[in-house]
């Protein structure tokens, strides 16, 4: 939990809220500080996707910072491993806490990844970030999959096939739906780490994404982060939303 957020006073919730990241989706700095003004206090994970990051840049990543917030910086990375490599000491050196690339780049790239963080490093100034792989997006569904991505088998064994690889390659976890986390941490071991966007509260609006869980059955199949979004961001009353999600997670 980092220590400003705390001073600011947190909730009795603060061991879930640390492990829900709240998607940042907007257009800019100036609307996602009004949903930052609104959930004050409540020491979440922010996740900064590229519509924000595009929109934005590393300023508000170091904004983010100063805030006391920790950043998950969600580009999905996904190019020849030369290229990677360097985006990752990029992101490495801005100081972010977590960024992703995309498991199907293979393990040349995945590798690349990290010797890039190695490189970032030896500026001496930032702290090492947790690299973590996308395998399937959340909102592929099975019939996606095999008629228009073309690739047979399950969700679940491609998933799995694609953190295989990414703990081959030796990176800190991986990017699923929570309908794979228990076959994750079955086969790749606890400490492997889970990301799991594809959060519904029940009654939600689903939108699309297609394989879906609410915040506490996710957690009860050994999640380690909950990603939310919509759910909280378009929300009348995001804070209340976001306090109901704590509530409920207790
Ligand atoms: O890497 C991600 O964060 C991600 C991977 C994935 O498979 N599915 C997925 O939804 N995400 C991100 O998680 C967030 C989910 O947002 P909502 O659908 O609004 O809750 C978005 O910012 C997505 O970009």
């Amino acid at each position: 939990m980092n220590e400003k957020l705390q001073a600011q006073g947190t909730t009795k919730d603060e061991d879930h809220a640390g492990r829900i990241m709240v998607a940042l989706d907007y257009s800019s700095a100036d609307e996602a500080k009004l949903l930052l003004k609104e959930l004050q206090g409540i020491p979440c994970y922010m996740k900064v996707g590229m519509q924000l990051f595009y929109a934005a840049g590393p300023s508000f990543v170091l904004y983010l910072k100063e805030q006391g917030y920790k950043v998950f910086l969600d580009l999905k990375m996904h190019d020849i491993p030369n290229t990677v490599k360097g985006g990752a000491e990029s992101l490495t050196r801005l100081g972010v806490d977590m960024f992703n690339i995309h498991a199907a780049g293979g393990k040349l790239m995945l590798e690349a990844a990290l010797e890039g963080v190695d490189k970032g490093l030896t500026s001496g100034k930032a702290e090492r970030p947790l690299v973590i792989a996308v395998t399937q997006l959340t909102s592929t569904s099975q019939q996606m999959l095999n008629d228009e991505i073309g690739l047979t088998g399950t969700v679940e064994q491609a998933v799995l096939k694609y953190a295989q690889l990414a703990q081959a390659a030796d990176l800190d976890g991986v990017v699923a739906s929570p309908h794979e986390v228990l076959r994750i941490k079955q086969q790749l071991g606890s400490s492997f780490i889970t990301v799991t966007p594809g959060i519904r509260p029940t009654g939600a609006a689903i939108g699309d994404q297609s394989r879906v869980m609410t915040p506490q059955e996710a957690f009860s199949q050994g999640t380690d982060y909950i990603v939310i979004g919509r759910p909280i961001t378009a929300a009348t009353d995001p804070r209340k939303a976001l306090e109901t999600i704590l509530e409920e997670l207790i």
